[in-house]
């Protein structure tokens, strides 16, 4: 039998409203909203009453940029899809895109099928895929027409890391003019990999080893060279671009330029470069390392550029980019090489909540921040309006997010399996009181309350962004 459950007096907070309003939950649904305090409210009867008044409530987060269990460097993401989905879930997260891996030989059919495998029965919230496509040859080409239609709608390809994700630009193109016929949304990782190589074999010939030289070798302007190119091969084949893990302001000039024109361009950043900057990676003894990704975090003067770009749409998304390595044995891999250092931040439990104090901070508005975190995430990947609103008929992922309690970010109090946090010490105001993932509580007055298996596996159709 099927639990009814209703949310009291909360404020409802879409990427569009704001309004006091009573949340009827039925069936895993939203059934209903009504502003609290009339009758159709009072008239809402359930076998659970949550209580959030004084508290915002939000849908669930989407964050479509997560990296569980990544083979990488010679080592593998330290999150599962069982922890990492349960620390998303903390973090008021309720929906992750995970990235399946096509390696090099390999079909995209047996890269999906292997993150299936890996995902299948461990989640506690819904997750979906998209593909990265390592090997672009012709049965990869068609492959992907047969992706589409079984709901993984978006494709990333590097222009960085040559010799194991990297695409050369007629692959890109290939892969650009397949998706402009199926629907499918190509997401670039743009920076020039070759020229980078090329500038990390000078550093460490000159004995600049130190995690610090990954910043310097890749450079802005490299990032901002490949998101020209990747812009304008795009418009080449007549297909939409997304532009993942924005971190310099060059690369953000190229986005908005693009987008002037009129191009279906869109770009993503995340929380490590508006929060972190160069200074983390120069951390001494080695500490930088826990700040190595990629694109790298840029000196602190880029951040304005991102936040503009994100008030003025020209960014339209913030997700994590999770991809946690542990400082002891997996960053120590690149001691006296930074190229070794495994790449990624953990980030997914972490994301709402900085942005909420971008909020209190003045950088965005309270319903961009909904609009950025989970509708338009959504909206992008072919999961709106099921997921990233509270509508009638929604999925019931929802949050009950307490504006004013405060906390100090921490590894030794975060649930995910990584051995430090990018933002030790952090004050923050604002945190994920209670979550809900198709009406099941899931994490209830900071008590986790989900379980492995709960979440489902998402198809998803293309990108609605574009209408
Ligand atoms: N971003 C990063 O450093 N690691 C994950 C792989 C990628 O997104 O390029
Ligand atoms: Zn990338
Ligand atoms: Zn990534």
């Amino acid at each position: 039998m099927s639990t009814r459950t209703v949310v009291r007096g909360g404020l409802v907070v879409t990427a569009s409203d704001e309004i006091h309003a009573d949340v009827l939950i039925e069936d895993g649904r939203i059934a209903a909203l009504a502003a609290t305090g009339t009758p159709a409210a009072e008239a809402f009867t359930a076998d659970r009453v949550l209580d959030a008044r004084g508290k915002y409530v939000l849908p669930g987060g989407v964050d479509v940029h997560t990296h569980m269990e990544l083979p990488f460097g010679g080592t593998s993401a330290s999150d599962t899809f069982e922890t990492g989905t349960r620390a998303a879930a903390w973090g008021g997260t309720t929906t992750i895109v995970d990235f399946a891996v096509q390696t090099k030989g390999q079909s995209l059919r047996e890269g999906l099928d292997a993150w299936h495998a890996k995902a299948e029965g461990n989640c506690a919230i819904d997750y979906g895929f998209h593909m990265i496509v390592s090997d672009v040859r012709e049965e990869t080409l068609k492959e992907m027409d047969l992706l589409v239609e079984e709901g993984v709608t978006s494709f990333k390809q590097f222009m960085a890391y040559p010799g194991v994700f990297y695409s050369d630009d007629g692959q890109i193109l290939r892969a650009m003019q397949r998706a402009a016929g199926n629907g499918a949304l190509v997401m670039m990782h743009a920076e020039n990999g070759i020229a980078i190589d090329v500038l990390v074999e000078q550093a460490l010939a000159r004995g600049e080893t130190a995690p610090r030289y990954h910043g310097e070798v890749r450079k802005a302007l490299l990032e901002a060279e490949a998101t020209h190119r990747a812009i304008r091969l795009a418009q080449v084949a007549g297909a939409p671009l997304y532009v993942v893990h924005v971190s310099a302001a060059e690369a953000v000039a190229e986005l908005t330029r693009a987008r002037d024109e009129g191009l279906p361009v869109f770009g993503e950043t995340c929380p490590q470069y508006l929060f972190l900057s160069t200074d983390n990676l120069a951390e001494p003894d080695f500490e930088g390392a826990k700040y190595v990704c990629s694109t790298p975090l840029r000196p602190r003067e880029h951040q304005a550029a991102l936040w503009r770009g994100l008030r003025g749409n020209d960014l339209q998304v913030v997700s994590t980019d999770h991809c946690p390595f542990c400082f002891a044995g997996q960053k120590e891999l690149g001691r006296g090489d930074f190229s070794k250092i495994p790449n990624g931040l953990p980030g997914v439990e972490n994301r709402m909540d900085l942005l909420h104090q971008a909020v209190l901070d003045g950088h965005i508005g309270r319903r961009r921040w909904v609009e950025i975190a989970c509708a338009t995430p959504a909206r992008m990947f072919g999961l709106y309006p099921k997921k990233g609103t509270l509508a009638p008929g929604s999925d019931a992922d929802l949050v009950i997010y307490d504006p004013a309690a405060e906390q100090v970010v921490s590894a030794e109090t975060h649930h995910m399996n990584v051995d430090y946090s990018a933002y030790e010490g952090r004050r923050l105001t604002g945190r994920v009181e209670t979550v809900l993932s198709r009406g099941e509580l899931v994490v209830n007055r900071r008590e986790f309350t989900g379980r492995k298996g709960h979440g489902v596996y998402l198809p998803r159709s293309t990108c609605q962004y574009l209408s």
